[in-house]
């Protein structure tokens, strides 16, 4: 199974059901994905990427902003099970930002911001985490950078895969879940910076979209 499937029809829960910051309210129109079923996937993802690549040392690139709640967890998630295999991996995280400039025409240039030096990912087993991968550009521009360092091997974890048309060819490595073409904001995930302080993956509300918007 590549991830876990939310299907296009799919209504998300009743925010009544749900704790979600009081400042929020009537920001949101659903619960897409709640906290604790965010955290068991990442379990799933934790232990597959152990299986796969905990053999060795792992560098860990987190893809910012968006992505530091997921990799967060999924590196501590990693940790604990390696922890109960009694394995001793280390794992190192480096952070990159990507700034898309939009120059005069409308394609986008994509420009890491980051360590200029990753050379400290020869020969190790590198893993690329990302909260949401769209038209895959930003994965695809990632890999081929991190490649020029001569790493062991290169992994991609994504958090929510979207179905967009001409979306990504190939799926990351890792896929948590497999998301309708719509925009989602909470646990890391923001609209113009806000929404980042949600745990649960939310739909966001016109009236959420009107008051912050820039
Ligand atoms: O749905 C989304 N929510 C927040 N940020 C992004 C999204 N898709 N690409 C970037």
């Amino acid at each position: 199974e590549p991830g876990v499937v939310i299907k296009d029809g799919w209504s998300g829960y009743s925010l009544e059901l749900f704790n979600y910051p009081e400042h929020y309210k009537g920001d949101l129109e659903c619960v897409y994905i709640p906290h604790g079923v965010i955290m068991n996937r990442i379990e799933c993802l934790a232990r597959d990427i152990l299986e796969d690549i905990g053999h060795h040392d792992m560098m860990v690139l987190c893809v910012l902003k968006g992505g530091y709640k997921f990799c967060s967890d999924l590196v501590e998630s990693i940790k604990a099970q390696s922890r109960s295999a009694s394995r001793r991996l280390t794992t190192r995280v480096e952070f990159i930002r990507f700034k898309s400039y939009l120059n005069d025409q409308s394609t986008e240039d994509l420009h890491i911001i980051g360590p200029d030096d990753l050379s400290m990912l020869k020969g190790k087993n590198v893993l690329i985490v990302e909260a949401i991968v769209d038209t895959g550009k930003t994965m695809r521009a990632l890999l081929q950078h991190v490649e020029t360092f001569q790493p062991n091997m290169v992994k991609v974890a994504g958090l929510l895969v979207k179905r967009v048309p001409h979306g990504a060819a190939e799926l990351p490595d890792y896929v948590g879940f497999i998301i309708p073409n719509r925009f989602v904001v909470g646990y890391a995930l923001d609209y113009n910076e806000y929404f980042r302080d949600l745990n649960h993956i939310c739909v966001i509300s016109e009236t959420g979209k009107q008051k912050y918007k820039v």
